[in-house]
């Protein structure tokens, strides 16, 4: 039987914690509060990110890094991207070694420009072969109500990515082996970029055509950007691809598309900040996706556009002026 390791408690970890839960893995879930761990070993339910949704007897909860660590021959990631690096650096020498590392994050270290694969290999010295990722069209509250869903791990050991999919493979997530870790990462992290500017659109009232187009035209740049990093094509067109990009512009569930709806009905930069309880990766991820993009010579326009009203005041109204009066091309 795996014994997984997730860490942290937040929506999707714990989501995931219980889908390893019911796919019969024996699963410690990481709080950073004490008092929320305890809350929900008591109440089987984790009611600050996951309200209502009943938790596996199964899954047990700690606050204490040591005690989800020990032993685990399966250590989940699932924190905000840019915090990644410090909480492994204290996280690294409880891991067990040879166990793998699964990365459930979708965001780019600023400043580096690090995939979160990348960042776990440099902080913990782990082999390339030993992380993989999960990634996919994967709204947390549908999967905890056990909505069917599919999903992507990819990792470039076989075996390792065949035992995460037997350990997280229930009768409501369905899980596919990849071997491009560099796309399916890639695919994650730039879909964020692309709700926002979605929801920009869906906060200035436009409809299906504004949506559809910026679903296609986001998949065209980031499919430039992944093939200037060495990844498969064919992963842009599967679940950590246009899946996941095409759920994440048009589900009012997105943190990313409901900040960027906020930010096209006239409300602040900081106002929304504010009004954002959770993790919006594509916020930060922009900046670091454009560096990327930049340093490889891959143009990035929506990228950019989303940059520019996130981190330097342009009005949602002159973003689409911009975006719509580009000099005209080929598809
Ligand atoms: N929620 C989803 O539907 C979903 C689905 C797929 C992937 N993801 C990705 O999973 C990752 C985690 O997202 P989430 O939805 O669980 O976020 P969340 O905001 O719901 O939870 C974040 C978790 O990280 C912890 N945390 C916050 N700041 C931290 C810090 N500075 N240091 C250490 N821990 C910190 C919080 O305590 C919480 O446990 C993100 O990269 C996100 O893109 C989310
Ligand atoms: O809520 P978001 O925008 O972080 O998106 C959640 C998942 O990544 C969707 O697959």
């Amino acid at each position: 039987m795996t014994r997984a390791a997730v860490l942290s408690a937040g929506s999707w970890g714990t989501t995931f914690a219980k889908v390893l839960a019911d796919a019969g893995s024996d699963v410690t879930l990481y709080a950073r509060r004490p008092e929320l761990a305890a809350s929900i070993t008591a109440d089987r339910e984790n009611a600050d990110y996951l309200p209502g949704i009943a938790l596996p007897d199964r899954l047990r909860a700690t606050h204490d890094a040591a005690e989800a660590l020990e032993g685990a021959d399966v250590v989940v990631l699932s924190i905000p991207s840019q915090s990644l690096r410090q909480n492994l650096s204290g996280w690294a020498p409880l891991i067990p070694p040879g166990a793998t590392l699964l990365s459930l994050m979708k965001g780019i270290e600023l400043g580096s420009t690090r995939r979160m694969s990348e960042v776990i290999c440099e902080v913990t010295g782990a082999s390339p072969d030993r992380v993989a990722v999960l990634s996919g069209p994967n709204l947390a509250r549908e999967i905890a109500g056990e909505q069917p869903a599919a999903t992507v791990i990819a990792c470039t050991d076989t075996d390792r990515a065949e035992a995460l999919q037997a350990a997280c493979h229930t009768r409501y997530f369905r899980p596919y082996t990849n071997p491009d870790v560099v796309g399916c990462e890639l695919g994650g992290a730039v879909k964020n970029v692309i709700a926002l500017a979605a929801g920009v659109a869906e906060g200035l009232g436009f409809g299906d055509n504004t949506r559809a187009s910026l679903i296609t035209r986001g998949l065209a740049e980031t499919m430039r950007l992944g093939l200037a990093l060495g990844a498969d094509p064919l992963t842009f067109s599967g679940l950590a691809g246009l899946g996941d990009l095409v759920a994440t512009c048009s589900s009012p569930l997105s943190r990313n598309r409901t900040f960027g709806e906020h930010l096209g009905q006239g409300m602040s930069l900081e106002e929304t900040v504010a009004a954002t309880r959770q993790t919006a990766e594509g916020v930060k991820s922009c900046r670091s996706v454009l560096d990327l993009a930049r340093a490889h010579g891959v143009e990035v326009p929506i990228t950019e556009a989303v940059v520019r009203v996130c981190h330097e005041g342009e009005s949602p109204v002159q973003m689409v002026r911009e975006i719509m009066s580009r000099e005209a091309k080929s598809e």
